[in-house]
């Protein structure tokens, strides 16, 4: 239906006028206080000086607060210009006699004389009303109170460069044609906002108690990454008072993912939150140079089956709660090595007993890393040296004086009392000397018993010595294992490096041991591709950020680091999370019904206890399958008139995936020896350049997504076994609209092993 024919036509097209009139005029308001800002800010900065009264420097920060206000307003206004709302409803309140209209948008808009509400932010209480899917007898929450009403419509607008191109009503037959419509689109590489479509599951876990920990297993695509940024963005509006976006972190998977993500964080409002990846936080934390093994290594030697079984559990191992539960029987010890022997003295006189000072820092300082209460200690027997000093001085002066003072009223022979006195002022001033010396040194040289060793010797011991690790790891660990582990370890330590499987304990033996700078214990976080997660990196992170305000989420189908992964929700919910909501998403949102039922297929081997991935309703073609050429170069001519073709047909972004990094270096040469495509070989730190074939592998295609997808086996075929499973899976789970594999054989795909009726051949 063209646009004019809606019957409120007229009407919307008014007010949208009337909104870009009215947001227009804010902005040129906006836009001079701005500059009244600045300017005042100008004549207080320079009438200023160390001495100026508090009254200009107050000045001068309430302006500067306000610019910042202003700049951050006309910021938000500017940027919601060409598409000031999204939605619109009419709710009637119970005991109201009229209709409140409202439109939502992506920020807020007041009519500055009434107050009212030209557009609503879609994160307010109020707009669960639209993402909450019903006409008729509503409810919703806001400020611990429940509001009933009716809703009698529900409409959606497509708005583009501030044109009213569409309006859609929703009730309860017709399906979200915006989504469709949405879904439909093609991709640009990047993740977009969705505001408008939020379905009503997912706006269930973006609002879900923003007090809790939150864990998400999520099928592929169905929106665990949208969903999660969404959720900080609503975190960020609900709580602007108590937090800043500082103090909120992100994890990603690589440095690529988080170029990959970064740009819909600002048109979600959401500025200046650190996100990094695990790696990289926990250097920053430990704060040394470590040599780390690249992670890539293992795990192809994983996917080639060329790893044995005991680097396998040792991986696992390093990853569970049980390694950290012989760090804590190991940290105890620590803690003993750490409590004085000797009593603290000065001039013979006992100030401290080591006791006392053990009491402290068992129980008193208990709060703080082990390390820091030593520090805390030591400060406090300075302080305490310094009064005591006075004291002990005192008592000095006060001995010798009476001395001297009853020597010089005795009738002793007068030559005998001078030297007398002499003796004893010079024996006074002897002891004082030598408490002031004392005094000086006493702290440090008792401090020099307390051990000093830093994380790495600590670490290094531990999974190296075979004797403390068959003190620590009894009851856990066999006389076989613990051989095995030590023995891995030293070969690891011979090379200077560390792997990653060793992050967590490291992570985990920093906090406990030397404590977390401040700047870096973010105080909300969101985990993407969780599945990847050990246990013990989701244990280690929780205490050393302390706090378990967390939202995680993941995919198990995906977790293609499962050999030192999370295979089971329940015990990061019960062992690590406690108080956290669990939720699901079954239903997949980037790809056609076609490609999920053939990917469906494939999870089916996997065997685990996750159910099938609905597809929303969206048909496309069929998978095909091309059987390669005998020659290489044929082949990838083969694949770039394909290409070719998909872009003909609107595809913007397409990816060719292989197995591993290998096989995706020799496509690529290939590609560019005989072909005129443009690609690019994607490396993990690196951005996809838009407008290129992009080349990638299976692993590293994680999280992101490409109009169309051709999965290539040249040289690896994926195997019938879990991870290869996994990374097909993965592969196969990328595209939005179009799939096609090129290979030997059928099984090169596990194709043999499909429904053939969900697939084409093309010989
Ligand atoms: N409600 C929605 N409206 C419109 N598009 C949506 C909606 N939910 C998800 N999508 C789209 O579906 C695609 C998949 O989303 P996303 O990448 O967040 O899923 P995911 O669960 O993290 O996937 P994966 O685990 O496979 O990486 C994206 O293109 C996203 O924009």
């Amino acid at each position: 239906m063209n646009v004019k024919q809606h019957p409120d036509y007229q009407d919307e097209q008014e007010w949208l006028e009337f909104t870009k009139q009215y947001m227009k005029i804010v902005i040129k308001a906006s836009e001079s206080d701005e500059e009244n800002f600045r300017e005042n800010m100008k004549d207080a900065l320079e009438g200023i000086d160390f001495k100026d009264s508090s009254f200009r420097y107050m000045n001068m920060l309430t302006n500067s607060n306000l610019l910042r206000r202003t700049a951050e307003e006309l910021r938000k206004l500017k940027r919601i210009q060409p598409k000031p709302y999204f939605a619109r409803i009419d709710f009637k309140r119970a005991g109201k006699d009229t209709e409140e209209v409202l439109y939502f948008g992506k920020a807020s808009l007041f009519d500055k004389e009434t107050q009212k509400p030209i557009i609503v932010d879609w994160r307010s209480q109020i707009a669960n009303l639209y993402y909450d899917g019903r006409l008729g007898e509503v409810s919703y929450e806001a400020e611990g109170g429940e509001y009933q009403g009716y809703l009698s419509l529900k409409r959606q607008y497509v708005i583009e460069d501030g044109e009213l191109i569409d309006i859609r009503d929703i009730d309860l037959t017709t399906t979200d044609e915006l989504l469709q419509k949405s879904l439909s689109e093609s991709s640009s590489n990047r993740l977009s906002e969705i505001v408008a479509t939020i379905q009503e599951e997912q706006n269930e876990i973006i609002r879900a108690d923003l007090n809790k920990p939150i864990i998400v297993q999520g099928a592929a695509g169905s929106g665990k990454t949208t969903i999660a940024l969404h959720r900080i963005s609503y975190f960020i509006y609900t709580y602007a008072d108590q937090f800043s976006p500082d103090q909120l972190m992100i994890l990603a998977p690589n440095r690529l993912f988080i170029d990959y993500i970064s740009e819909v964080l600002p048109e979600l409002g959401v500025e200046s939150i650190l996100q990094t990846t695990f790696i990289d936080y926990v250097s920053k934390c430990i704060g040394k140079r470590m040599k780390l093994k690249h992670p890539e290594e293992k795990l192809i030697k994983f996917i080639n089956g060329s790893e044995g079984d005991s680097v396998r559990w040792m991986s696992a191992f390093k990853g569970s709660l049980q390694f950290r539960d012989i760090i804590d029987r190991y940290l105890h010890d620590i803690l003993q090595s750490l409590l004085p022997k000797e009593d603290l003295f000065l001039s013979k006189i006992r100030l401290y007993s080591a006791s006392k000072i053990s009491h402290l820092i068992v129980n008193e300082y208990k709060y703080l890393p082990y390390y820091q209460r030593v520090d805390k200690i030591k400060r406090i027997l300075q302080n305490h040296v310094r009064t005591e000093k006075k004291r002990i001085l005192e008592k000095v002066n006060k001995f010798y004086e009476e001395r001297i003072e009853s020597a010089l009223t005795s009738h002793v022979d007068p030559d005998k009392r001078r030297s007398y006195v002499t003796k004893a002022l010079d024996k006074k001033n002897e002891a004082i000397s030598d408490i002031n010396k004392e005094s000086r040194t006493t702290v440090t040289s008792y401090m020099k018993k307390f051990p000093k060793h830093d994380l790495f010797y600590y670490y290094k011991k531990l999974t190296t010595d075979h004797e403390l690790l068959s003190n620590y790891g009894a009851g856990i660990l066999d006389g076989e294992q613990i051989k095995q582990f030590c023995q891995y370890n030293k070969a690891l330590h011979r090379e200077g490096c560390y792997e990653v499987e060793d992050l967590a304990a490291l992570l985990y033996l920093q906090s406990e041991l030397y404590g977390i700078e401040k700047h870096l214990r973010a105080k909300n976080v969101v985990i993407d591709e969780a599945q990847d997660y050990s246990y013990f990196q989701l244990f280690a992170l929780r205490s050393a950020l302390d706090t378990d305000m967390f939202t995680i989420v993941g995919d198990l189908a995906q977790g293609i680091h499962s050999y030192r992964g999370i295979n089971d929700w329940s015990i990061v919910q019960n062992e690590i999370f406690p108080r956290s909501t669990y939720k699901t998403l079954q239903k997949s949102y980037r790809t056609t019904v076609e490609i999920m039922h053939a990917a469906n297929d494939i999870l089916k081997l996997l065997k685990l206890e996750l159910p099938m991935v609905e597809p929303v309703v969206r048909h496309g073609e069929k998978p095909i399958f091309h059987y390669c050429s005998s020659s290489h170069k044929d082949t990838v001519k083969s694949i770039e008139t394909n290409i070719n073709k998909l872009y003909s047909e609107g595809m913007k972004t397409v990816a060719l995936i292989g197995k591993t990094n290998k096989e995706c270096l020799r496509l690529a040469k290939l590609v560019e020896q005989h072909t005129k495509l443009s690609v690019q070989l994607l490396k993990e730190n690196e951005e996809i350049n838009k407008g290129d074939v992009v080349i990638v592998s299976s692993h590293l295609s994680k999280g992101l997504e490409f109009d169309a997808v051709i999965i290539v086996a040249l040289d690896e075929s994926f195997d019938e076994n879990e991870i290869n499973v996994k990374l097909l899976y993965v592969s196969m789970t990328r595209p939005l609209h179009r799939l096609l594999f090129f290979g030997k054989n059928l099984s090169s795909f596990l194709l043999d092993r499909v429904d053939e009726t969900l697939f084409e051949i093309i010989k």
